[in-house]
């Protein structure tokens, strides 16, 4: 728990060193409420956060913060060493792009791309070839046991496979973290066991730091440490 004013610097550069994502002293406001309150988190490579806390807490408020979406009042995040949060915002969304990857509850994937176009993408916005990135994708979709639906739109797939898409399209770049807010949230408790498996075996067996926000403590209870955030505070 912080309990100077501005955090301890020696502690920030020690996380610094070792997360891929560092948060410190992050400070939000939206006028006069005060969404995130000098919270410091650090996810380590290959290491799954779970995020929690009652509606209103802060958590997608941090997660926006530590992606790099919205700027802090106070505070900084590092990305794989680099700090993101002081960066212009055309810089900020190329580092996004490269570094992170994102998983929603609603798959977010677009509609008039197959799942393997829509897997493609964050190698083809980042410069690699078509055929190269289609290649990778396909390889990707095959681990995930989605092959088979791999030139279909996500309207023509169940929600678990349009979500395990989500899954491969958030790691085909090999990104130093994945922010995945409520990635089970609309899934029944088969096919979220399946998405929520290959989203922390990916994690882990890549490398990839990933931050899980989930109402959910079942899928909480898998990740390696909870972090359970209260009027912006982070409590544990
Ligand atoms: N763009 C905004 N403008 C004004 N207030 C906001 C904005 N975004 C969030 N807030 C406020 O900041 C606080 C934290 O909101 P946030 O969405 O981060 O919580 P949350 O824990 O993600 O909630 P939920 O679990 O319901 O999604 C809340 O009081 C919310 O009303």
């Amino acid at each position: 728990m912080t309990t100077a004013s501005t955090p301890d610097i020696k502690s920030t550069r020690a996380a610094t060193s070792e997360g891929v994502v560092v948060g410190a002293g992050l400070t939000k406001h939206f006028g006069t409420t005060k969404a995130l309150d000098e919270v410091s988190i650090s996810v380590r490579p290959g290491e799954v956060v779970a995020l929690m806390g009652p509606s209103g807490s802060g958590k997608s408020t941090l997660l926006h913060v530590l992606a790099g979406i919205i700027p802090p009042d106070a505070g900084s995040v590092h990305v794989r060493g680099r700090r993101i949060d002081d960066m212009s915002e055309r810089r900020r969304s190329s580092a996004r792009l490269r570094e992170l990857g994102f998983v929603f509850q609603f798959g977010d994937l677009v509609p008039e791309l197959s799942l393997a176009e829509n897997v493609a993408l964050p190698l083809l916005l980042t410069g690699s070839s078509r055929r190269a990135a289609m290649a990778q994708a396909t390889e990707l979709l095959a681990e995930l046991e989605i092959a088979g639906v791999a030139s279909r739109r996500p309207a023509e797939v169940s929600g678990g496979q349009a979500q395990r898409a989500a899954v491969a399209r958030a790691l085909v770049h090999q990104p130093a973290a994945i922010f995945a807010d409520e990635p089970t949230g609309a899934l029944d408790s088969v096919n979220g066991d399946i998405v929520l498996t290959a989203l922390l075996d990916a994690a882990r067996g890549r490398g990839i730091g990933l931050l899980l926000v989930t109402h959910d403590a079942r899928v909480a209870a898998h990740a390696d440490r909870e972090c359970i955030l209260r009027d912006g505070k982070l409590a544990g």
